[in-house]
């Protein structure tokens, strides 16, 4: 699995925390930036993610700002994506069982490193489940047309 994870200023924090985890895992990942607390625009950051994504050059990707909001509403602009906003793990674990998300947005400003990391591990190892879901995204992605 190929991750490609991204930040702005107000989760620059948060996804240093990420690192060691996807790294534990065996997940191999590239980082987009941003790399310090300098304040920058978050869709300059969750464009490429989802990009990268969309073009299938990574399997999921990771987008963390200070609510997730940001990051969410710009990823899921670029067709192919299905960026979900998870702040809790049943949500972020839901999100890929039954929606098939490919990017996960969480907010620094928001929840703590410990819930950050059970959200994306949970998150990363969950499969699509498929069967009367699999209809369901594919009318999610037929909106794009
Ligand atoms: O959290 C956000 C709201 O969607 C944004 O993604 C940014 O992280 C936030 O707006 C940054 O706020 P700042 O006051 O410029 O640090």
């Amino acid at each position: 699995m190929k991750i490609i994870i991204g930040s702005d200023h107000a989760g620059w924090a948060l996804k240093k925390e990420i690192f060691p985890l996807l790294e534990n895992l065996g997940i191999e990942y590239k980082d987009v930036g941003t790399n310090g607390s300098e304040s920058v625009d978050y869709p300059d950051y969750a464009k490429p993610v989802a990009e990268q994504v969309s073009a299938g050059d990574y399997d999921l990707g990771i987008l963390i700002c200070g609510t997730g909001i940001g990051m969410s509403m710009t990823a899921n602009k670029v067709p192919g994506i299905r960026c979900a906003l998870a702040n809790d793990v049943f949500s972020a674990e839901m999100s890929r069982l039954h929606n098939q998300a490919n990017v996960l947005a969480i907010g620094e400003r928001v929840i703590g490193p410990g819930l950050a990391k059970a959200i994306v591990e949970k998150w990363v190892s969950t499969e699509f489940e498929g069967g009367r879901h699999a209809n369901r995204v594919e009318k999610v992605m037929e909106t794009e047309q």
